[in-house]
């Protein structure tokens, strides 16, 4: 099996959106500027967090962390919030999600300015692509899913694809963009009757349940090529994905691994779709 690393499609792209900042700064120009908020402390969103600044400073791009108390009134946090997204010198803005109950995620999803809007939570960027129109921006993760397998030379249109997760960050964003790749989707749920045999059934399988290690070889076809997007820490606190990447061994193609894997490509997307923001902005 071979392992399709995401460090290197990250570095990758790094390289090529560094290129870009440093021209930006030869040529005495403005720089792109993320803004990244954040509530509370969930260690989920500290090491996103932690990823998205480093990939910033490596690529060389103005970034700013905005926190908030898990309990800040909703009055306190849009008042902030709106002059961050009025802020003429801000290009994009990542709000680490899910955000607490009492501060109103719709709220939120309606009054971001779409052009701001780099990991797509606003209806306007949903819609685009629902629409297969890439104008807009597409959450981070489902986007470098379809990076990875590019970059690593896997041939989506026509093949059978299953996805397991539903959630509107990965899973059904990542289904449309599939689709627009041509490729046949299922999408797999908590409901789903038979998940072994839909992911049997598949050509390339996506793991985004959020269940460490769930997914062995009785839900991989022979030769197939597997992206595991979870983030999860096994029984002994370690780092580790959805997939169990050692049953798999014998069974799939190619698989990607946790570390190393779809994580360290979301912040590379973060970046290159801050400068596609910037871009328009300037354009
Ligand atoms: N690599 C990265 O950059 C990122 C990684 N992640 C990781 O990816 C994973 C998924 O994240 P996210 O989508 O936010 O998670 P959610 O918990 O929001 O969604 C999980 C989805 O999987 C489905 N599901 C859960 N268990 C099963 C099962 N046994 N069989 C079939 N379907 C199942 C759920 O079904 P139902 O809808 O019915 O409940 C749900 O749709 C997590 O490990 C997360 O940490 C997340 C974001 C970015
Ligand atoms: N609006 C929003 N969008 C998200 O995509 C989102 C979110 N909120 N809230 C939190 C979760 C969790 N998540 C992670 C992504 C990467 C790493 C990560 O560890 N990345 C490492 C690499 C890990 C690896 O090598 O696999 C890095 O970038 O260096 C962790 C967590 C995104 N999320």
């Amino acid at each position: 099996m071979k392992i399709i690393s995401g460090k290197e499609v990250a570095e990758h792209i790094t390289a090529e959106l560094k290129n870009k900042a440093e021209s930006l700064k030869k040529g005495n120009r403005r720089l792109p500027k993320l803004v990244i908020i954040r509530v509370g402390e969930k260690p989920d969103d500290l090491s996103y967090q932690k990823g998205a600044v480093k990939r910033m400073d490596m690529i060389g791009v103005i970034h700013e962390e905005v926190h908030f108390e898990e309990n800040v009134p909703k009055e306190e946090f849009y008042k902030e919030f709106d002059e961050i997204n009025n802020d003429e010198s801000v290009d994009g803005i990542l709000v680490l999600r899910p955000i607490p109950k009492h501060l109103d995620e719709d709220r939120l999803m309606n009054t971001i300015n779409p052009k701001k809007d780099i990991d797509a939570i606003s209806p306007v960027s949903l819609g685009k692509l629902m629409t297969g129109d890439k104008n807009g921006f597409a959450p981070c993760t489902a986007a470098g899913v379809i990076e990875i397998l590019k970059y690593a030379g896997v041939k989506i249109r026509g093949k059978k694809v299953t996805i397991i997760g539903r959630s509107n960050v990965v899973g059904r964003p990542l289904a449309l963009l599939f689709v627009s790749e041509d490729a046949t989707v299922t999408v797999c749920h908590s409901f789903t009757a038979d998940v072994k045999q839909a992911g049997k059934n598949a050509e390339i399988l996506v793991a985004s349940c959020g269940k460490a290690k769930l997914i062995n070889s009785e839900y991989v076809a022979e030769n197939a090529v597997v992206i595991d997007v979870g983030i999860n820490f096994d029984e002994n606190g370690k780092l580790c994905g959805d997939v169990d990447i050692n049953d798999i061994e014998a069974v799939a193609a190619a698989c990607t691994p946790v570390p190393g894997g779809v994580g360290a490509v979301t912040t590379s997307m973060l970046a290159k779709q801050l400068l596609l923001a910037y871009e328009a902005k300037e354009a």
